[in-house]
Protein backbone atom coordinates (compact mmCIF):
# COMPACT_ATOMS: atom_id res chain seq x y z
CA UNK A 1 0.00 0.00 0.00
CA UNK A 2 1.73 3.41 -1.26
CA UNK A 3 2.36 5.66 1.30
CA UNK A 4 3.16 9.87 2.24
CA UNK A 5 5.55 10.12 5.07
CA UNK A 6 6.28 12.53 7.07
CA UNK A 7 9.29 11.48 9.72
CA UNK A 8 10.41 13.78 12.21
CA UNK A 9 10.24 16.97 10.39
CA UNK A 10 10.63 20.55 11.20
CA UNK A 11 10.27 23.60 8.92
CA UNK A 12 12.17 26.96 9.09
CA UNK A 13 11.21 29.91 6.34
CA UNK A 14 13.67 31.78 5.80
CA UNK A 15 17.73 31.21 5.47
CA UNK A 16 18.68 32.95 8.11
CA UNK A 17 16.50 29.85 10.56
CA UNK A 18 16.62 32.01 13.77
CA UNK A 19 13.66 32.13 16.38
CA UNK A 20 10.75 28.91 16.50
CA UNK A 21 10.28 26.69 13.89
CA UNK A 22 6.83 26.91 12.10
CA UNK A 23 6.66 22.96 12.69
CA UNK A 24 8.38 21.05 15.25
CA UNK A 25 9.48 16.78 14.61
CA UNK A 26 6.03 15.98 12.88
CA UNK A 27 5.70 12.77 11.80
CA UNK A 28 2.46 11.69 9.83
CA UNK A 29 1.80 8.38 8.01
CA UNK A 30 -1.15 8.61 5.01
CA UNK A 31 -1.77 5.74 3.00
CA UNK A 32 -3.55 5.08 0.33
CA UNK A 33 -7.53 4.81 1.63
CA UNK A 34 -7.22 6.79 4.75
CA UNK A 35 -8.55 10.29 4.85
CA UNK A 36 -6.47 12.19 7.63
CA UNK A 37 -7.44 15.98 8.55
CA UNK A 38 -5.37 18.47 10.14
CA UNK A 39 -7.04 21.41 12.23
CA UNK A 40 -5.42 23.90 14.68
CA UNK A 41 -5.36 27.87 15.71
CA UNK A 42 -4.52 30.41 12.72
CA UNK A 43 -0.57 30.38 12.51
CA UNK A 44 -0.41 26.35 13.90
CA UNK A 45 1.64 25.37 10.58
CA UNK A 46 -1.09 23.69 8.98
CA UNK A 47 -0.72 24.99 5.65
CA UNK A 48 3.09 24.56 5.80
CA UNK A 49 2.49 21.07 6.71
CA UNK A 50 0.53 20.45 3.28
CA UNK A 51 3.38 22.60 1.47
CA UNK A 52 6.04 19.94 2.78
CA UNK A 53 3.30 17.45 1.72
CA UNK A 54 3.49 18.80 -1.69
CA UNK A 55 6.64 19.27 -2.40
CA UNK A 56 6.25 23.01 -2.71
CA UNK A 57 8.62 23.21 0.04
CA UNK A 58 11.37 21.23 1.61
CA UNK A 59 11.71 20.24 5.64
CA UNK A 60 14.71 21.55 7.17
CA UNK A 61 14.94 18.66 9.02
CA UNK A 62 13.41 15.19 9.29
CA UNK A 63 11.80 13.72 6.01
CA UNK A 64 8.67 13.47 3.61
CA UNK A 65 8.63 10.54 1.65
CA UNK A 66 6.42 8.82 -0.89
CA UNK A 67 7.20 4.71 -0.86
CA UNK A 68 9.95 5.09 0.99
CA UNK A 69 11.78 8.02 -1.75
CA UNK A 70 12.60 11.40 -0.52
CA UNK A 71 9.85 14.06 -1.87
CA UNK A 72 11.95 16.25 -4.04
CA UNK A 73 8.97 18.95 -5.53
CA UNK A 74 5.41 18.26 -6.61
CA UNK A 75 4.62 15.54 -8.33
CA UNK A 76 1.72 13.96 -10.33
CA UNK A 77 1.38 11.33 -7.50
CA UNK A 78 0.00 14.36 -5.31
CA UNK A 79 -2.67 16.22 -6.70
CA UNK A 80 -3.99 19.43 -4.19
CA UNK A 81 -7.27 21.12 -4.59
CA UNK A 82 -7.01 25.07 -3.00
CA UNK A 83 -9.75 27.29 -1.16
CA UNK A 84 -9.06 29.95 -4.16
CA UNK A 85 -9.88 27.01 -6.72
CA UNK A 86 -7.10 28.40 -9.55
CA UNK A 87 -9.12 27.23 -12.44
CA UNK A 88 -9.01 29.53 -15.52
CA UNK A 89 -12.25 31.37 -15.77
CA UNK A 90 -12.34 31.86 -19.71
CA UNK A 91 -11.80 28.09 -20.97
CA UNK A 92 -14.32 25.76 -20.59
CA UNK A 93 -14.75 23.37 -17.66
CA UNK A 94 -13.64 20.44 -19.70
CA UNK A 95 -10.30 22.07 -20.71
CA UNK A 96 -9.77 22.90 -17.10
CA UNK A 97 -10.44 19.19 -16.18
CA UNK A 98 -8.37 17.88 -19.28
CA UNK A 99 -5.48 20.82 -19.07
CA UNK A 100 -3.05 18.99 -16.76
CA UNK A 101 -3.46 15.64 -18.42
CA UNK A 102 -2.12 17.80 -22.07
CA UNK A 103 0.21 18.78 -20.26
CA UNK A 104 1.59 15.80 -19.22
CA UNK A 105 1.89 14.80 -22.53
CA UNK A 106 -1.32 12.40 -22.82
CA UNK A 107 -3.08 11.91 -25.52
CA UNK A 108 -6.29 13.75 -26.68
CA UNK A 109 -8.85 10.97 -26.69
CA UNK A 110 -7.53 9.96 -23.11
CA UNK A 111 -7.85 13.43 -21.66
CA UNK A 112 -11.50 13.75 -23.19
CA UNK A 113 -12.33 10.43 -21.73
CA UNK A 114 -10.64 11.29 -18.35
CA UNK A 115 -12.27 14.83 -18.35
CA UNK A 116 -15.81 13.20 -19.22
CA UNK A 117 -15.33 10.25 -15.99
CA UNK A 118 -14.08 12.82 -13.69
CA UNK A 119 -17.16 15.68 -14.24
CA UNK A 120 -19.38 13.17 -14.62
CA UNK A 121 -18.53 11.88 -11.15
CA UNK A 122 -18.60 14.97 -9.44
CA UNK A 123 -22.24 15.99 -11.20
CA UNK A 124 -20.89 18.04 -13.72
CA UNK A 125 -21.73 16.29 -17.03
CA UNK A 126 -24.16 18.99 -18.76
CA UNK A 127 -21.57 21.71 -17.80
CA UNK A 128 -18.65 20.65 -19.94
CA UNK A 129 -18.95 23.21 -22.44
CA UNK A 130 -19.74 26.02 -20.15
CA UNK A 131 -16.87 28.89 -19.41
CA UNK A 132 -15.59 28.56 -15.45
CA UNK A 133 -16.89 32.16 -14.82
CA UNK A 134 -20.42 30.86 -15.49
CA UNK A 135 -20.55 28.17 -12.69
CA UNK A 136 -21.44 29.12 -9.13
CA UNK A 137 -18.86 29.02 -6.32
CA UNK A 138 -20.02 25.03 -5.49
CA UNK A 139 -19.85 24.30 -8.92
CA UNK A 140 -16.01 25.89 -9.30
CA UNK A 141 -15.01 23.98 -6.42
CA UNK A 142 -16.30 20.44 -8.46
CA UNK A 143 -14.43 21.47 -11.06
CA UNK A 144 -11.08 21.78 -8.93
CA UNK A 145 -11.87 18.22 -7.55
CA UNK A 146 -12.44 16.29 -11.37
CA UNK A 147 -9.12 18.58 -11.94
CA UNK A 148 -7.03 16.78 -9.09
CA UNK A 149 -8.61 13.53 -9.59
CA UNK A 150 -8.54 13.15 -13.63
CA UNK A 151 -5.02 12.48 -13.10
CA UNK A 152 -5.63 9.62 -10.92
CA UNK A 153 -3.25 10.63 -7.97
CA UNK A 154 -2.19 8.50 -5.65
CA UNK A 155 -2.66 11.24 -2.49
CA UNK A 156 -4.78 13.70 -2.99
CA UNK A 157 -3.78 17.32 -0.87
CA UNK A 158 -6.41 19.87 -0.04
CA UNK A 159 -6.13 22.94 1.75
CA UNK A 160 -9.42 24.72 3.25
CA UNK A 161 -11.39 23.53 -0.15
CA UNK A 162 -15.09 24.11 1.16
CA UNK A 163 -14.11 27.10 3.08
CA UNK A 164 -15.84 30.05 0.89
CA UNK A 165 -18.90 27.80 0.13
CA UNK A 166 -22.16 28.27 2.08
CA UNK A 167 -22.73 25.89 4.93
CA UNK A 168 -25.57 23.77 2.75
CA UNK A 169 -22.94 23.65 -0.08
CA UNK A 170 -20.51 22.50 2.45
CA UNK A 171 -22.66 19.54 3.19
CA UNK A 172 -23.17 18.27 0.23
CA UNK A 173 -19.45 18.42 -1.13
CA UNK A 174 -18.83 16.80 2.09
CA UNK A 175 -20.79 13.62 1.25
CA UNK A 176 -19.19 13.83 -2.67
CA UNK A 177 -15.78 14.65 -1.59
CA UNK A 178 -16.48 11.15 0.41
CA UNK A 179 -17.69 9.41 -2.65
CA UNK A 180 -14.74 10.38 -4.73
CA UNK A 181 -12.44 9.42 -2.20
CA UNK A 182 -14.00 6.03 -2.14
CA UNK A 183 -13.98 5.87 -5.76
CA UNK A 184 -10.49 6.73 -6.42
CA UNK A 185 -8.51 5.06 -3.53
CA UNK A 186 -6.78 7.99 -2.92
CA UNK A 187 -4.97 9.09 0.40
CA UNK A 188 -7.03 12.52 1.32
CA UNK A 189 -5.09 15.07 3.65
CA UNK A 190 -7.24 17.82 4.17
CA UNK A 191 -6.87 21.72 6.20
CA UNK A 192 -10.05 22.40 7.59
CA UNK A 193 -10.77 25.12 10.01
CA UNK A 194 -14.20 23.13 10.69
CA UNK A 195 -13.81 20.44 13.05
CA UNK A 196 -16.85 19.17 12.36
CA UNK A 197 -15.88 18.72 8.85
CA UNK A 198 -12.81 16.71 10.26
CA UNK A 199 -15.01 14.35 12.42
CA UNK A 200 -17.10 13.86 9.81
CA UNK A 201 -14.69 12.95 6.46
CA UNK A 202 -11.77 11.87 8.36
CA UNK A 203 -10.59 8.77 9.51
CA UNK A 204 -7.79 10.57 11.46
CA UNK A 205 -7.66 13.84 12.89
CA UNK A 206 -4.48 15.27 14.12
CA UNK A 207 -4.75 18.86 16.11
CA UNK A 208 -1.52 21.07 15.64
CA UNK A 209 -0.98 23.64 18.74
CA UNK A 210 1.36 26.68 17.31
CA UNK A 211 4.69 28.12 18.28
CA UNK A 212 6.05 25.92 17.26
CA UNK A 213 4.10 24.13 15.14
CA UNK A 214 3.48 20.71 16.47
CA UNK A 215 0.85 17.81 16.74
CA UNK A 216 -0.86 18.01 20.64
CA UNK A 217 -3.81 15.43 19.84
CA UNK A 218 -4.84 12.53 17.18
CA UNK A 219 -7.94 10.60 17.13
CA UNK A 220 -9.67 8.09 15.02
CA UNK A 221 -12.93 7.93 13.83
CA UNK A 222 -15.45 5.90 11.61
CA UNK A 223 -18.48 8.47 10.50
CA UNK A 224 -16.89 9.03 6.89
CA UNK A 225 -17.25 5.13 6.75
CA UNK A 226 -20.14 4.77 8.21
CA UNK A 227 -22.18 7.10 6.02
CA UNK A 228 -20.64 5.63 2.79
CA UNK A 229 -22.10 1.96 4.08
CA UNK A 230 -25.35 4.07 3.63
CA UNK A 231 -26.21 5.62 7.11
CA UNK A 232 -27.56 9.14 7.11
CA UNK A 233 -25.52 12.45 7.20
CA UNK A 234 -27.66 14.13 9.31
CA UNK A 235 -28.20 11.44 12.24
CA UNK A 236 -24.10 10.44 12.35
CA UNK A 237 -23.73 14.62 12.86
CA UNK A 238 -26.38 14.38 15.93
CA UNK A 239 -25.27 10.79 17.60
CA UNK A 240 -23.82 11.88 20.92
CA UNK A 241 -20.07 10.16 19.90
CA UNK A 242 -20.22 13.05 17.07
CA UNK A 243 -20.79 15.50 19.56
CA UNK A 244 -18.22 14.79 22.14
CA UNK A 245 -15.50 14.14 19.66
CA UNK A 246 -15.86 17.60 18.68
CA UNK A 247 -16.17 19.45 21.76
CA UNK A 248 -12.88 16.67 22.58
CA UNK A 249 -11.33 18.23 19.55
CA UNK A 250 -11.92 21.81 20.37
CA UNK A 251 -10.44 21.72 23.59
CA UNK A 252 -7.37 20.07 22.18
CA UNK A 253 -6.86 23.29 19.75
CA UNK A 254 -7.40 25.31 22.63
CA UNK A 255 -5.82 24.11 25.59
CA UNK A 256 -2.41 23.43 26.02
CA UNK A 257 -2.42 20.95 28.58
CA UNK A 258 -3.94 18.11 26.24
CA UNK A 259 -1.15 16.47 25.03
CA UNK A 260 -0.45 13.49 22.29
CA UNK A 261 -2.66 10.18 23.46
N1 LIG B 1 6.29 31.61 2.98
C1 LIG B 1 6.41 31.94 4.26
N2 LIG B 1 7.48 32.64 4.69
C2 LIG B 1 7.63 32.95 5.99
N3 LIG B 1 6.76 32.62 6.96
C3 LIG B 1 5.67 31.93 6.59
C4 LIG B 1 5.42 31.56 5.22
N4 LIG B 1 4.27 30.86 5.17
C5 LIG B 1 3.80 30.82 6.44
N5 LIG B 1 4.64 31.46 7.29
C6 LIG B 1 4.46 31.57 8.75
O1 LIG B 1 4.38 30.25 9.27
C7 LIG B 1 3.42 30.17 10.31
C8 LIG B 1 2.42 29.08 9.99
O2 LIG B 1 1.68 29.47 8.84
P1 LIG B 1 0.66 28.50 8.12
O3 LIG B 1 0.05 29.25 6.98
O4 LIG B 1 1.32 27.21 7.83
O5 LIG B 1 -0.41 28.28 9.29
P2 LIG B 1 -1.94 27.84 9.23
O6 LIG B 1 -2.15 26.99 10.43
O7 LIG B 1 -2.23 27.25 7.90
O8 LIG B 1 -2.68 29.23 9.40
P3 LIG B 1 -4.16 29.69 8.95
O9 LIG B 1 -5.11 28.80 9.70
O10 LIG B 1 -4.22 31.11 9.40
O11 LIG B 1 -4.23 29.52 7.45
C9 LIG B 1 2.81 31.55 10.44
O12 LIG B 1 3.43 32.22 11.50
C10 LIG B 1 3.13 32.21 9.12
O13 LIG B 1 3.26 33.59 9.26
Amino acid sequence: MSSLNLAGVSLHYGPEQTGLPVLQNVSLNLARGEFISVIGRSGSGKTSLLNLAGGFVAPSAGRVTVDGKPVTGPGPDRAVVFQDDALYPWRSVRDNVALPLKLRGIDAATRAEKAREWLAAVGLQDHQDKHVWQLSGGQRQRVGLARALASEPEFLLMDEPLGALDAMTRDQMHELLLSLWEESHAGALLITHSVEEAVFLSTSVIVLAPTPGRIVHREEFEFGRRYLEGEDPRALKSEPEFIDARERLLAAIYEKELVDG
